[in-house]
């Protein structure tokens, strides 16, 4: 069974700093896993036996595009209807234990590595029925419709069923399992897991338009944000905003991967909104 560092929660023990590596600028932050307690969890309206931890939202109100959410369902929690915004797709990605998730009528279960794209207006639910803890990542963002094609049909997929694409030259040190299928102009949002072998390099500072969110599933590196090289680890969350140029390599005995994602696929708009 794949094995992924998911947040516990709990208070931070007195005796420890474990915020020190906590890091915000205009151009990223850093969540390090240890500030991910009791603390800072949500109750959202609409789910029973469920938290949360935000780690992003779009923060200017029109230049930001997603938001990023690790859920905490207890057995029997969960929501009929998770998604109050009829505009809002999404992407869930399990990181511990069951999760059930209802379209259409058909339940499917989640595990740890099953990944599910769900279009704007579907109309799916979320249940724990495991008897233990289930967390997912819950990443939404407000679709965006090219005109002549609609809506992606939804995705239930597994980081076991899909080959990661490896990057030329790099003989398979660095890859992406991709979720979606790049060529399908539908989607405007990409999640995918970048995998680093032990050695693995982005050996230069991408910078581009597309905003990401980066969660730490497995492994350490060492991240170049912006001007500055920070050492990341399982349970780490980066939030670059567009611009941000970054830049890893993979800094500890296993591999280093981690959850991405990217907004893709569309015109830019030009006035602000
Ligand atoms: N930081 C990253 O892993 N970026 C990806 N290579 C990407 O933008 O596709």
């Amino acid at each position: 069974m794949t094995s992924y560092y998911a947040p516990k929660g709990g208070l931070p023990p007195q005796s420890d700093l474990l915020s020190g590596r906590a890091i915000f600028t205009p151009a990223y932050a850093v969540i390090p896993r240890g500030v991910m307690t009791d603390i800072v969890t949500s109750v959202f309206p609409g789910w029973t036996g469920a938290r949360g931890w935000v780690l992003a939202r779009p923060l200017s109100g029109f230049a930001e595009t997603f938001s990023q959410i690790i859920m905490e369902l207890a057995p029997g929690g969960g929501a009929d209807a998770p998604e109050p915004d009829p505009e809002a797709e999404c992407g869930i990605f399990v990181v511990e234990g069951a999760l059930e998730i209802t379209l259409d009528g058909a339940a499917r279960e989640m595990r740890p590595g099953d990944y599910a794209y769900l279009p704007p207006a579907c109309g799916y639910s979320v249940r724990n029925r495991g008897e233990g803890v289930s967390r997912f990542h819950w990443i939404r963002k407000s679709y965006e419709p090219a005109s002549g094609l609609g809506a992606p049909d939804p995705i239930f997929t597994s980081e076991s069923e899909v080959a990661p694409t490896p990057m030329p030259d790099t003989a398979g040190a660095w890859s992406t399992t991709r979720f979606a299928p790049p060529e399908d102009l539908r989607h405007d949002m990409h999640v995918t897991i970048v995998n680093l072998e032990p050695g693995g390099v982005i050996p230069f500072a991408e910078t581009h338009v597309m905003e990401h969110g980066l969660y730490v599933l497995e492994g350490k590196g060492v991240y170049r944000l912006n001007d500055d090289w920070v050492e990341v680890e399982a349970g780490d969350f980066m939030w670059l905003r567009a611009f941000c140029p970054q830049a890893c390599y993979a800094g500890g005995p296993g591999r280093f991967r981690y959850l991405l994602y990217k907004d893709v696929n569309r015109l830019p708009k030009l006035r602000a909104l």
